[in-house]
């Protein structure tokens, strides 16, 4: 039927067309406990906008009549070759915004042509992971002792993964204070707030609980409740690496047989020094903002670290803030060669599983693509900083 022109059974589309709509509609599904776990930062959140805003702050140089209509969006990290330059952070506990959780994220990765990074705090281990799927993804480590260390790096190299990500911005958990305000913890606590938030969302309470994928599986042993508190205790006295130093990056790089990465590093002196020990990336984080506030946003120190390896090789990627194609061209014209997004493809899980992180992903890449054809760039690789300048204020 149509009047005016209009086809009236036509509807607007209801589907979530960018990250932003995932994340309200993921924040309607979860509890306030999983959706501080999620979505809050340490202190007073400062890390967390900057990393945002700091994206506002590059304009683009479009070049006219290039003729580009296709970009190429293929990149390699770590050898491997991507169909998208973006990839998916490790998340500890994915398990609370979907139970399928790291299962479901690096199917979806897969489908698309990109990779997972499996978090050590995972909630399935890193045998299931790799029994349901077939490339190899990435693994993250949190080295606390050698003998964990060791343990765990043995186990993901049998399960086949390559690729390992040391986070280094964890010597002790960042304070996050909406999570201690809603029972999340540490300890974990059930408060008048948090049991309503849990029969506010009966699907999420009861799907979490009977699949008991709540825990940090490669560590504790059980998924269930009791099991989420002691991944709490573990995190606290295993996950947290205050005594970690750089003899112990020396040590992992020898140990570990595969490309190795350090994630969270902010300066050019760390770049450099972990370079020299033979690492083949770094991975400029803050954690997304969920450690250290008032550590700078990574944008604005992602050109000191690239130039600061360039010499040697040394792979850089990025992550903290990236919502939009537009923020992945900035990252890559700025020296990233990839990005990794954390938070966006949590709420694809939240919103639909596999297909939810799937669908986070097409956002993603329909956008950069859409942005390289409106600047005029043939692709992602022959990005560089003169693509880009300042915003000038006022
Ligand atoms: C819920 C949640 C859990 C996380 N767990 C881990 C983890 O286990 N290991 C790790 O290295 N980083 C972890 N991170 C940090 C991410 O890997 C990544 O650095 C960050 O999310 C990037 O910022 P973004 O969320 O703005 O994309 C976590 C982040 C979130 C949001
Ligand atoms: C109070 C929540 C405790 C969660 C225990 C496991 C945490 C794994 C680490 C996740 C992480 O890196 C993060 O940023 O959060």
């Amino acid at each position: 039927m149509r009047a005016f022109g209009f086809d009236l059974r036509a509807r607007a589309p209801r589907a979530p067309l960018n990250v932003e709509d995932y994340r309200r509609a993921a924040r309607r599904r979860l509890p306030a406990m999983v959706r501080e776990y999620v979505d809050g930062g340490a202190d007073d959140l400062a890390t967390l906008a900057a990393n945002r805003s700091a994206f506002a702050r590059w304009e683009f140089r479009p070049r006219v009549l290039t003729g580009v209509r296709a970009p190429d969006l293929a990149t390699t990290v770590a050898g491997v070759e991507l169909d998208l330059p973006v990839l998916l952070a490790p998340v500890g506990l994915a398990g609370l915004a979907h139970w399928r959780g790291d299962v479901a994220a690096a199917r979806a990765a897969e489908r698309r042509g990109t990779r997972h990074v499996l978090s050590t705090a995972s909630s399935w281990t890193i045998e299931e992971v790799a029994a349901a799927t077939s490339e190899d993804h990435f693994f993250q480590l949190y080295p606390h002792s050698g003998e964990t260390a060791a343990a765990l790096m043995a186990r993901a190299w049998d399960a086949g993964n390559r690729t390992m990500m040391v986070t280094v911005d964890y010597p002790v958990r960042g304070n996050r204070e909406g999570e201690r305000r809603t029972g999340m913890g540490p300890p974990p606590v059930l408060t008048p707030g948090s049991v309503l938030s849990l029969c506010r969302h009966p699907a999420w309470t009861c799907r979490t609980l009977a699949h008991r994928r709540i825990s940090a599986r490669n560590l504790v042993a059980g998924g269930g409740v009791a099991a989420a508190v002691a991944s709490v205790e573990i995190q606290e006295r295993h996950l947290s690496q205050a005594t970690l130093d750089w003899d112990d990056l020396a040590w992992l790089r020898d140990r570990w047989p595969g490309r190795l990465y350090a994630k969270g590093v902010l300066t050019g002196e760390d770049a450099s020094r972990a370079a020299a020990l033979g690492l083949d990336g770094i991975v400029v984080s803050n954690h997304g903002g969920r450690q250290l506030d008032f550590a700078p946003a990574t944008l604005d120190v992602l050109p000191e670290i690239a130039a600061a390896v360039r010499d040697r090789g040394t792979e850089v990627l990025l992550d903290g803030g990236v919502r939009r194609g537009s923020d992945v061209v900035k990252a890559l014209a700025l020296g990233a060669r990839a990005v990794l997004v954390g938070r966006p493809y949590v709420y694809g899980l939240a919103v639909g599983g596999e297909a939810g992180v799937a669908g986070v992903l097409d956002v993603l890449r329909d956008e950069v693509e859409r942005t390289l054809v409106l600047l005029g760039a043939p692709g992602v690789r022959t990005l560089d900083p003169t693509w880009l300048r300042p915003v000038t204020a006022g």
